[in-house]
């Protein structure tokens, strides 16, 4: 494991370099990986884990889409793709990727088949952090592991066929065989982690549950849709206010910060920019900082978890997100959004 400082704070790391993908594949030769759910995470994973040359298999609900995708993907029924069960009870890895409302129901037959020396592996700290509200307590003779992609399973296998690679976090819960820290970490290698930092359950869940509620998912909306908002009330065209908003931060500002930090970002534009930013950072920091507290303690006394379990356990939890995504997606600004993407010279 690598010591890194990461401006000033030393961590532990583990690099491809010094956890190799041959060592990795030592370290599983044995094992038989069990996918289970083929929804976001459940692709990612096992098709790189499949091109990284690990013994992959799935286990997802027959008659289902995600079913026939994964028949389209080339998993072979009876071969490598099985009903959650049988492949529960073929893995010795058992990488449960079901959502974390349906890792719940499920939990009965999954545990069935964690006999002594399997390995559990989770990609979110939620099922075992918050185990007075999801009953997932594993036998004490499994490993129990995590490998936390740090962004969507899409992303993860578009990087991995691009070369690149998503960073994870990785943590280890249990130790039952001695052997969970090199599996966790062979497997966060296979799966095309770019680089590895370690976590524990908590940490884990924590953290993700406050950033994609926060910067990543749920702050960036509210803060683009008010200044859009205040720019068409003030008489800007929606073009002028989805550029201004949206359009420049994607395409021109944020892989500029992405590429070399903020400072670079800043210094390539205009002085007068620069002096408003660095005036008005300070406002809105402050204006945003005791809403982040407040979301923070939401996560950490389980009000987020439960939210969650209750809403995406019921049965018609799809149909009522989609009516909720569709009203993002045909509300005035990414209504305004898509014909800006469609006006991308690349895109004509
Ligand atoms: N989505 C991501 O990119 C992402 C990123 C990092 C971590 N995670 C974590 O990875 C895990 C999997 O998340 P996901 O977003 O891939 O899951 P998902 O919501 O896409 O669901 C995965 C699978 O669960 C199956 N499923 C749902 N309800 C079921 C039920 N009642 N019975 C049987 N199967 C059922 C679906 O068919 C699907 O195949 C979660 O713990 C999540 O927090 C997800
Ligand atoms: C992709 C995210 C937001 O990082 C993940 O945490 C999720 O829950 O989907
Ligand atoms: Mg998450
Ligand atoms: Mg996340």
């Amino acid at each position: 494991m690598a010591k890194m400082n990461f401006g000033g704070v030393e961590e532990n790391v583990v690099t491809r370099e010094e956890f190799p993908l041959e060592k990795a594949r030592e370290v599983l030769k044995d094992e038989t990986i069990a996918v289970i759910g083929y929804g976001v995470q459940g692709p990612g994973q096992s098709l790189n884990l499949r091109d990284n040359g690990f013994n992959v298999i799935i286990g997802q609900r027959k008659e289902s889409k995600t079913w026939d995708k994964a028949v389209a993907d080339g998993w072979v029924p009876g071969e490598t793709l099985f009903e959650i069960e049988e492949a529960c009870e073929r893995g010795t890895i058992i990488q449960y990727l079901l959502s974390d409302a349906a890792q719940i129901t499920l939990w009965d037959t999954v545990k069935k088949h964690l006999t002594p020396g399997k390995a559990l592996y989770f990609s979110h700290g939620f099922g075992i952090t918050y185990k007075d509200r999801t009953g997932i307590v594993p036998p004490a003779d499994v490993d129990v592991i995590l490998v936390a992609p740090k962004g969507s399973g899409t992303s993860l296998r578009k990087m991995f066929l691009e070369g690149r690679g998503l960073n994870s976090s990785y943590a280890v819960y249990q130790d039952a065989t001695g052997k969970a820290h090199d599996r966790a970490v062979a497997l966060g290698i296979g799966v095309g982690s770019g680089y590895l930092f370690e976590t524990d359950f908590k940490r884990e869940v924590y953290s993700d549950l406050t950033g994609e509620r926060g910067t990543l998912m749920g702050a960036i909306q509210g803060l683009l849709l008010a200044q859009y908002e205040v720019l068409r009330e003030n008489g800007h065209t929606p073009s002028e206010a989805f550029n201004e908003t949206v359009e420049e931060l994607t395409q021109s500002l944020m892989p500029l910060f992405a590429e070399k930090g903020m400072d670079w970002m800043y210094a390539n534009c205009s002085t007068t920019a620069q002096r408003g930013a660095l005036d008005w950072m300070g406002p809105f920091h402050d204006a945003t900082k005791p809403v982040f507290e407040k979301l923070y303690k939401e996560v950490a006394c389980g009000n987020e978890a439960q939210r969650s379990i209750d809403s995406n356990s019921q049965a018609d939890y799809r149909e009522k997100l989609e009516e909720e995504l569709k009203a993002l997606r045909e509300s005035e600004m990414w209504q305004t959004g898509a014909v800006v993407r469609k006006l991308r010279p690349e895109n004509n």
